[in-house]
Parts: C-alpha cells; structure tokens; sequence
C-alpha cells in the first residue's frame, strides 16, 4: 500500500511514544533464555518484535499476552529442536538468534526478504561463532543461513565491531549459558557502541555478569550462568520518535510526546539535543517532549553513530534548515534495510532536496524556502526510510507519494495514524 503525504503546515496534540523495539526484542530473549515465568509490560508490537515474539515460541517459550503484557515462560539453556526459522526483515533479531542457535542440532534461517535483510552481510558473526565450534553454511555470509550447534563450550572470541554492534551483542547473550568461560575481544572499531550498553543493561537486569572494559572492547564472560525470570517495563521508542519530533520541527506546532525518558540509555535521544542545537523551542522534562515549531531550524554538524536509528529523521529535518549540516562517521547506515546514504539520499534529491554522500558522510544544504515534492518514493523496505519522506513531505510544496508505505510496520505500525492525530494531511491509497 502507498501513503499520499499531503502539504501541512501545522501538527498539534499530544501522543504516547510507541515502546521500545531494542528493549522489546531484548526482553523476549533474555525471558526465553530464562527458566522460569517473565512479565514485559507495555511490549512494542511491530514485524520485528513479532518476529521474535514468533521465533522464540517456536524454539518452545510458552507466551500468554494481553493489551498490555506478555507472560513469558521460557526454555533456558534447552531450546526446543526446531528445523526452520523466519525472523521476517529483522536484523537484529537474526543475529541475537543465529547465536541463540549454538544451543540447538541445526536450524536453517529462511530468507523472506531478499532484496532486503537477504543482503545485509553477516560474515562476522559467522566467523566468531566458527571460533566456538558452531558450524555455520551460508550464501556468502547472507541468508539463508544453516546453523548446527550444540558444541560451543566458551573460549576466546574475537569478533569485528566495524559493520555492525549485533554480532557482539548475540555473542553476548548466548556465551553465560556456555560451560566453560568466555574471552570476546572486539577488532577494529565498534560501530552503534550505544546499543551495546542497552544489551548489558537488560544482561544485567536478567541477573547475568559480564566483565566489560570501560571503553567497550573486552569482556570477561564466567560460563554456566543461568538467566533468571524477572518483570520488565519497555520504555518508550526515542528512533521512531525521533521522525515524529522531526516532523513537529518542521512545520508550526505545539506538538507534546510522553514516556521518553531523559535518562534513556537509547543513543537516538540526541533527537532532542539534535533539534535544540538546530534552534527548535523545546522542553524536556518528566519524560515529556515538547515540541513547539516555528519552522525555523539551523544547519549542525553531528557524529551520527551515536544515534544510528535516528539520523535518517535528523537528515529530514536538516533538509529544511538554514546553512549546510554534515552527518559522519555514519558508514554502516550502508548495511541496514536499504542503503541509508545512497539509496536514502537518491529518494531525497527526487523529493527536491540538496543532498551529497561521502562513504561515510551525509551532507545537506539546506531549503528553509521548502523542496518541490510532486514525485513517487521508492521506500526500499525501509521504515524509515519512509518515516523520513513523510517529515520532507509535510513541507514539500506537492504532494509526495511514497510507495510500498506499508513496510513503516517493521518498527512504527501506528506512525500515520500518529501523524493523522496531530493533524497531518497523509492518507493510504491502494
Ligand atoms: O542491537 C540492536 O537492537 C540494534 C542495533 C543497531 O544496529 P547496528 O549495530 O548494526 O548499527 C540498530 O541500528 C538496530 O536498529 C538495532
Ligand atoms: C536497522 C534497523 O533494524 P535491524 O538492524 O534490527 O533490522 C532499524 O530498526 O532501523
């Protein structure tokens, strides 16, 4: 289905932030790893939270849910002997499991979407998990992936963090149900190390130990722990909500997001730093988000690989602002649903926008007089990809028509209805 995103000027109201996917997807593994009876209370429910709600139910977690929470009894070190699994376009939820699949005899990941996660390199991972034993066949390290475990003992592991952090964060989670002790040093650099820290924060929380160094690089790992069943609460979503505030920043408008905390350890809550240096009037405060847009932004210069899932939305807002923003140190935007900087930026400059890549740089000069619009979009399969066009489109002078809008459902299912509830002109055609 495509979106039509009509010229608005004004957005006004107030919206519940959507939960958190990365805490989402976390909580149902580290309840599924656990033996006992966990609670998630305010579960996000898009494609990728389902597809690991799905995956662990068929690795044997027995889930009961309502409205509000999901009642989750899982398997421990003993997954069920399942043969296939379709983890959908989520790449997260693919890495955290193909290392939960060293605990099974061999299961093959499917590949549903091929000109999609069916690109996204996994090599890495495939090479650490090889260092444990774990037998790995694979389509030059894409999808679909066979994984036969059940001989990783522990051991040294040494894994490279310079295309994505999801390969260090699986090991993490599957290495304290290993026997012997775990060593996992990280090479090269370690891209989105923000998310790393959401990954031991929920580790902790489940009552494992890890040994980290300061800077993020090395980990001291005791085998043979046991992940205890405990109670979480998802906090709210700052990636989704960043194409939300940007959105607000954009137009005139008195625009109020609740459940972001302050203190989040989500990298993407720069949105709000992000949008204060561009000059937008805002307050935070409570976990309150106050956007009150004049239209009026100024060009920032920002390291974006402290806040991956949110700079496409930044990107968006920069477009409009006066003077010219560069976005760096953003190279791995390459390897997610779509290529963020080239396929994104090629959607951009259709849109009427004045945009330029560099390998690892975005680079905006921006329109305060506004683009053109008046074009179809190409979505990619990328969420936000889409949620980003929708934030140029509010301020474009036509009408843009993003096809294949429907993929917004990986992350953010409610974002139009959202933007239709602070009065956004956007509307589904068939
Ligand atoms: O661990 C996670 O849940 C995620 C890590 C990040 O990926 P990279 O580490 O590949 O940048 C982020 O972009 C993704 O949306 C979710
Ligand atoms: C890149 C993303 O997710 P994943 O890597 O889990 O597919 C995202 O949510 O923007």
């Amino acid at each position: 289905m495509d979106v039509l995103v009509n010229p608005t000027p004004k957005l006004h109201g107030e919206i519940q932030a959507l939960s958190s996917k990365n805490y989402t997807t976390r909580y149902l593994l580290v309840a599924a790893l656990a033996e006992g009876t966990s609670t998630i209370l305010y579960p996000a429910h898009s494609e990728d939270s389902d597809a690991m709600r799905r995956c662990i139910r068929d690795l044997g977690a027995v889930i009961e849910e309502d409205e509000e929470k999901m009642v989750i009894t899982g398997f421990g070190r003993n997954p069920r002997d399942v043969k296939e699994l379709d983890v959908g376009n989520a790449g997260a939820v693919l890495r955290f499991l193909m290392a939960v699949a060293a605990l099974c005899p061999e299961v093959t990941f499917v590949n549903r979407y091929p000109d999609s996660l069916g690109k996204r390199p996994h090599d890495d991972l495939i090479d650490a998990l090889g260092q444990l034993g774990v037998e790995v066949e694979h389509q030059s390290g894409r999808l679909p992936i066979t994984i036969r475990g059940g001989k990783a003992k522990g051991g040294k592991i040494r894994v490279s963090g310079s295309v994505s952090s999801q390969y260090l964060s699986a090991l993490l989670f599957l290495t304290p149900l290993l026997a012997e002790d775990s060593e996992i040093e990280v090479l090269h650099d370690l891209k989105s190390k923000v998310v790393v820290g959401q990954t031991l924060e929920v580790l902790e929380q489940a009552g494992i130990v890890i040994e980290a160094s300061d800077d993020l690089m090395h980990y001291r790992i005791a085998g043979g722990q046991s992940y205890t069943a405990k109670n979480y609460v998802v906090q709210g979503d700052y990636p989704g909500s960043a194409a939300i505030l940007a959105a607000a920043a954009v137009t005139r408008s008195d625009v109020t997001l609740h459940r972001l905390e302050e203190h989040s350890k989500q990298g993407e809550r720069a949105i709000v730093d992000v949008l204060r240096a561009m000059e937008v009037p805002l307050t935070h405060e409570g976990g309150v988000v106050r956007v009150q847009g004049n239209g009026k932004l100024k060009a920032l210069e920002f390291d974006g690989d402290k806040a991956t899932d949110a700079v496409l939305a930044m990107v968006a807002a920069a477009v409009f602002a006066e003077g010219t923003s560069r976005f760096y140190d953003v190279e791995n935007l390459r390897y997610k649903e779509c290529d963020r900087i080239t396929d994104y930026l090629n959607e951009l400059r259709k849109a009427g926008a004045n945009v330029e890549e560099r390998q690892s740089e975005i680079i905006v000069h921006g329109r305060p007089e506004g683009v053109e619009g008046g074009v179809e979009i190409n979505a990619h399969y990328d969420h936000r990809v889409i949620m980003a066009l929708t934030v140029v489109g509010l301020r474009a002078k036509q009408p843009i028509r993003i096809r294949d809008a429907h993929h917004v459902a990986k992350s953010y299912p409610q974002y139009f209805d959202h933007l239709q509830a602070l009065g956004a002109n956007v509307e589904w055609i068939r």
